[in-house]
């Protein structure tokens, strides 16, 4: 099976630094990956390769198939949170949606129903129809994760998705995940909040100054961690993610 993202190598730096350092992952369709690692670790940095708004310094990726050097071939199979969703204040939210349906070609008739669909299934009827700049940061949260999803992409990289939300908008955001997962879509998902990553990823990556530094089941990692007494993912997190001068993935 031809694996949903697949990267080689892929590298990034600013000037003298290392934002993402030869990372080599593959994906297969149908999972959900953590991509874990501290502030500044890298993460965004490889969304935004994986989503063809920031060229890599060197190597490749694969996402559903097509070369990251082809954005066109890309962006129809991908959806994207960022961090702060890319919004129009003076739209509402319906508005927003349907002008976002319109650049995927998403038939009229099939955004509406999916829009009252998603408008419903995140409680923001109320809000669908108005302004954006009235919406509170979950509210924005809400929307952007809507348009990352409305032309149903094959893989979704939501980054930081639960990050502003109230507890019950980051269940229904973890609900969500886990539906979209079910649908046989791929998500990478980027976060530094270990209970989401222990209750939805299949596999998760830990990224640390731009290096993948361990991967595996949550479970596989804890394990891992373990010392004879009962250790959470947080413990296998701090294990690999300690400034070390040189990390070796394969020897972890
Ligand atoms: N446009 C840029 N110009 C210069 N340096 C950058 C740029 N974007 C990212 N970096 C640097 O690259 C490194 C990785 O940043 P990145 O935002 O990818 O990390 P992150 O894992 O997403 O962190 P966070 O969890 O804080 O969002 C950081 O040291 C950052 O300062």
């Amino acid at each position: 099976m031809t694996p949903a993202i697949e990267t080689e190598g892929l590298t990034k730096r600013y000037g003298d630094e290392v934002a993402v350092d030869d990372l080599s992952i593959e994906i297969e369709p149908g999972t959900v990956y953590g991509f874990l690692g501290p502030n500044g670790a890298g993460k965004t940095t490889t969304m935004r390769m994986l989503t063809t708004l920031t060229r890599p310094t060197s190597g490749t990726a694969r996402v559903a198939g097509a070369s990251i050097e082809e954005r066109d071939d890309v962006t129809p199979h991908i959806g994207y949170l960022p961090d702060e969703p890319p919004l129009y204040d003076e739209l509402t939210g319906r508005e927003q949606l349907t002008y976002i349906a319109g650049l995927r070609d998403v038939p009229e008739e099939r955004a509406r129903a999916r829009m009252n669909e998603l408008f419903e299934r995140f409680d923001l009827v109320d809000g669908a129809d108005k302004r954006i700049d009235s919406y509170s940061t979950g509210m924005r949260k809400k929307l952007g994760i809507m348009q990352a999803v409305l032309h149903r992409p094959r893989v979704v990289l939501l980054d930081e998705p639960t990050t502003g939300l109230d507890p019950r908008a980051a269940r229904t955001m973890r609900d969500t995940i886990a539906e979209l997962a079910a649908r046989e879509m791929t998500i990478l998902l980027s976060t530094h909040i270990l209970p989401v990553v222990d209750e939805l990823a299949d596999r998760v990556g830990v990224i640390h100054e731009g290096r993948l530094v361990a991967e595996g089941a949550p479970d596989e990692l804890k394990r891992r961690a373990e010392t004879g007494e009962q250790r959470s993912l947080e413990d296998a997190f701090l294990d690999v993610t300690h400034d070390t001068p040189e990390t070796n993935p394969s020897s972890r």
